[in-house]
């Protein structure tokens, strides 16, 4: 019987190509499997494979799936980046969903290789796991337990030529197209923000996008282009020592697309939304709690801001009025103070039924950057409506509707209820003759209360939608709300 030392030197003399030596290290295999004890065997292994890396050109880079603690953002970019790679040659897939995510993850099984080229370089992906035995002590029981972990791990190899390469712009472009990959997935989600709200939310399913949004067209560009502009402009904020920060107020009747709007901006931008109920806050110190928690790449709202205000200082009724009461200033100044400390890439957007009677502090100069006005129905709001509820761009009976619509004060959330109703039948043709038939009845309403549409067309930005508005806003704030409405305070989606 040979001895190991005599099985290992004979074998290094002779090993002169890589080849050769492959062959080897299965020949020692089996044979050592049936003679030397098991570390033996596994050092005289190491050995051989050291050797044969000295005559290979290829170069080997394991990237394991975690690096001590902290999760290895290599080892994620390389699963999403192949993800986008595969191939009808690979026979084994992995696939996975997260409850909060859109669509499902595709990953490669180990053993599975992937071959990519990139700038000319061959590169061989491959999926290894390794199982580990891990000791720990259990507390519970008082004793040490062994455990079998699987490790993963993602081999690249490639020519080693072209390691410097590699290392600086493969790897490099691969995180980064993660980074990209990610922000397609990524599932906008609101947040309720209120003192019986714990830290849960729910994905933002609002459908509404800039494109459904049935409002001036001018004014939903320079909205697009400033939310663009915003979010070019980092470099810029630091430069001049601003905080990265935009503000909006968004007025105008009920059921004319606020909270759409909000929900469009978040699904344009893939920020989430924070929507915080003032009302449900009884101190700063909860508000304090609250816009500490919310992250960044985000929209905080605050719906009704005059009403929220207005239940404020009812509620103190004159006494206690200490500082632990929630005031307009109060706010503004905490929020201007926290994002001047901390946080990027925030917007905070106000909404209100009456801008006038806003404080005059969220409306001075440089606090909210634009003031939106959403107005009634216009011809062109009606329009995209169509198109979004019953996919036509035209139709023999529009020029009638578009008549009644600039006589008829009319929201886009009335109009929409109308054609979801006949949805269901699925028949233009009877969704519009009920459109017109609304429109007639509801313009027979507005004449007999005085009511009739004063036509402020070419005026640019829609005001006169709100004019309109202004001249029968004594019949109390929400009186009017129609259905449809789909986002509440409360975060909840109803009809
Ligand atoms: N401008 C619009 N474009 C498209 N759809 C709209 C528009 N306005 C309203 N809608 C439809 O009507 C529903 C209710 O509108 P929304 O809740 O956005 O109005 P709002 O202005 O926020 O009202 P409120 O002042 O009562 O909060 C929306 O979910 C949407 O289906
Ligand atoms: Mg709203």
């Amino acid at each position: 019987m040979p001895s190991t030392t005599s099985v290992f030197s004979a074998y290094t003399t002779v090993a002169a190509s890589t080849m050769l030596v492959r062959t080897v290290i299965n020949d020692v295999q089996s044979l050592a499997s049936q003679l030397i004890p098991r570390t033996l065997q596994e050092k005289i292994l190491s050995r051989l494979e050291g050797l044969s890396g000295k005559f290979s050109s290829q170069l080997t880079i394991t990237i394991d799936e975690s690096s001590g603690l902290s999760v290895n953002e290599i080892y994620q970019a390389a699963e999403m980046y192949l993800s986008t790679r595969i191939t009808p040659s690979i026979e084994q897939l992995k696939v996975s969903k997260e409850p909060r995510e859109k669509d499902v993850s595709v990953t490669i099984n180990k053993g599975q290789k992937i071959i990519d080229t990139f700038e000319g370089i061959q590169l061989t992906w491959e999926f290894i796991s390794t199982a580990t035995q891990k000791t720990s002590f259990d507390y519970d029981s008082g004793f040490y337990a062994t455990e079998t972990a699987e490790r993963q791990s993602i081999q690249l190899s490639f020519h080693k030529k072209y390691m410097e390469k590699v290392l600086q712009i493969y790897l490099p472009y691969i995180v980064e197209r993660m980074k990209s990959i990610k922000e397609n997935k990524k599932v906008v989600k609101l947040y309720s923000l209120g003192s019986y709200s714990g830290d849960s939310s729910i994905n933002l399913d609002h459908p509404s996008t800039f494109e459904t949004m049935a409002m001036d067209q001018k004014l939903k560009k320079e909205l697009m282009d400033d939310l663009d502009r915003f979010l070019k402009r980092r470099r810029f904020y630091k430069r001049v020592g601003k905080a990265w920060k935009r503000g909006y107020l968004l007025y105008g009747p009920p059921g004319t697309g606020k909270s759409s709007l909000i929900a469009a901006m978040a699904n344009y931008l893939k920020f989430d939304i924070y929507d915080l109920e003032l009302t449900s806050l009884r101190s700063n110190s909860d508000l304090r709690r609250l816009l500490v928690s919310t992250g960044n790449r985000s929209i905080l709202v605050i719906e009704d801001i005059d009403c929220s205000i207005e239940l404020e200082n009812r509620q103190s009724g004159g006494h206690n009025q200490d500082e632990s009461q929630i005031t307009l200033s109060g706010l503004l100044n905490f929020v201007d103070g926290l994002w001047s400390s901390c946080g990027d890439e925030r917007i905070i957007v106000f909404t209100t039924n009456y801008k006038e009677r806003l404080d005059p502090a969220l409306l001075r100069p440089g606090r909210m950057d634009m003031h939106i006005q959403m107005s009634y129905l216009t011809p062109d709001g009606f329009r995209i409506l169509a198109s979004n509820y019953l996919n036509i761009k035209s139709h023999p009976v529009f020029p009638e509707i578009e008549e009644l619509i600039k006589e008829t004060e009319v929201t886009p959330a009335e109009v929409a209820e109308e054609l979801m109703r006949s949805e269901e039948d699925a028949d233009a043709d009877a969704a519009l003759k009920g459109v017109v038939d609304f429109l007639e009845r509801k313009k027979k309403e507005q004449n007999k209360c005085g009511k009739s549409k004063v036509v402020e067309e070419g005026k640019d930005e829609g005001n006169g939608g709100q004019k309109m508005y202004e001249k029968r806003k004594s019949g109390g704030k929400k009186n009017n709300k129609k259905g449809g409405k789909m986002m509440t305070k409360r975060g909840k989606t109803r009809k």
